[in-house]
């Protein structure tokens, strides 16, 4: 990671929104279900094709050869050459007025992307951060075949486990015992996520949007409802109803009682949150995190944290995806008494006791305080 360079969150950026989910999970028909609702007006989409997308209904406009505006003021894009290409082109045309001015993006990623790549340009791009702020990441899960696909790809696996928020779609299609033992799966993989069921893609825009850190409604920065550290205890006290340890890697190839690949995937996936008593020494942080990103990155499905760090009289809040972090931002002051650092980790065969360890070495300490 970066030397100690500490930025201020700039507050006004555009959020973005990423839309993941395995092929026909529904990723469409919720796109165009949110786009059909009065608070979606000023949304820019960005997808691979708009054929694909069938937005007639909604009376489009061709405003060029790659964009599309619609009734509502939304307007749609389709992906030339490469996102960052497209992000920067859309801000610029906003900017010179030849776009509607838009105060949000959603992009619509291809049903086999690992949205990782996605989030990195979000991250990583100079251009991109100065303008856009990532607002999370929504991932469609198919009822009927979520189970099977989950099964045999671990890209689906993934993408559920680093969404923030949760759609199991088609659940009209699916009986309840089904889409109970798919939402367990769903929470033990990634508790942090509300999970909604939907049908058609009826799912409203304010439960999947502003799932980030800067809160629009209060315009400000909202520590506890973008970590969710709670959600990952309240987990692991109900893990024995599940009948298994989440963090448990020993169990990996374990038939859990439904047929013999079930869950494999899941179980090397790991979720869970750190806290620290003591103050942080940045720069022991930031070697250990360049030493887990060059070792392990790919690994680092997703971490958000929010440090105490020495020095700082305010918490600084972490964002990283595989081998990348966002810069660090400084947030204005800690709310309650609560001054942990806490640190919540979505993993791919990397243990809790390994994190904890390392961490523990790199700050020249016995262990967690
Ligand atoms: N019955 C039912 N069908 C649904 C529902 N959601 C989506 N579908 C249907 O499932 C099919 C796939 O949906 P899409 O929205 O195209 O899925 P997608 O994720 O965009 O698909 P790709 O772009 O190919 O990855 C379509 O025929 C939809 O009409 C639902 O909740 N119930």
């Amino acid at each position: 990671m970066a030397e100690a360079q500490v930025n201020q969150p700039p507050l006004e950026r555009l959020p973005v929104s990423v839309i993941t989910g395995f092929l026909g999970s529904g990723k469409t028909t919720l796109l165009k279900h949110l786009l059909a609702h009065p608070d979606m007006g000023e949304t820019a989409v960005i997808i691979n094709e708009f054929g694909e997308v069938g937005l007639d209904h909604l009376l489009v406009e061709k405003a060029d050869d790659d964009t599309i505006l619609l009734e509502s003021g939304c307007l749609c894009c389709t992906i030339r050459g490469d996102l960052i290409d497209a992000m920067r082109s859309l801000y610029k045309r906003r900017v010179k007025g030849e776009v509607p001015p838009f105060k949000r993006v959603v992009i619509e990623t291809t049903g086999l992307a690992d949205p990782a790549p996605i989030l990195h340009t979000l991250m990583q791009d100079p251009v991109l951060t100065a303008v856009y702020r990532l607002d999370g990441v929504i991932a469609t899960v198919d009822a009927v075949n979520g189970e099977s696909q989950m099964d045999r790809q671990m890209e689906s696996v993934k993408q559920a486990a680093v969404a923030d928020r949760l759609l199991l779609t088609k659940s009209d299609l699916s009986a309840p015992e089904k889409l109970a033992a798919l939402e367990a799966r769903l929470y033990r993989l990634n508790p942090a996520a509300p999970i909604q069921r939907i049908v058609n893609g009826a799912a409203l825009p304010a439960s999947l949007f502003n799932a980030g850190l800067y809160d629009p409604e209060t315009k400000s920065l909202d520590v506890q409802r973008w970590l969710k550290e709670e959600a990952y205890a309240e987990r692991d006290a109900h893990a024995h109803d599940y009948g298994h340890d989440h963090h448990d890697h020993e169990h990996h190839d374990h038939d859990h009682g439904h047929g013999l690949d079930v869950n494999r995937h899941d179980a090397h996936i790991s979720a869970f949150c750190l806290t620290r008593d003591a103050p942080i020494d940045w720069q022991k942080f930031c070697a250990w995190v360049d030493m887990l990103t060059a070792t392990r990155g790919p690994d680092l499905l997703r971490i958000k944290g929010v440090l105490n760090v020495v020095g700082e009289t305010a918490p600084v809040a972490i964002h990283g995806v595989q081998h990348l972090f966002h810069p660090p931002v400084l947030l204005p002051a800690w709310v309650g008494d609560d001054r942990r650092s806490k640190l919540v980790f979505i993993t791919r065969d990397i243990d809790r006791a390994f994190l904890t360890e390392s961490l523990a070495a790199f700050l020249d300490d016995a262990g967690p305080a």
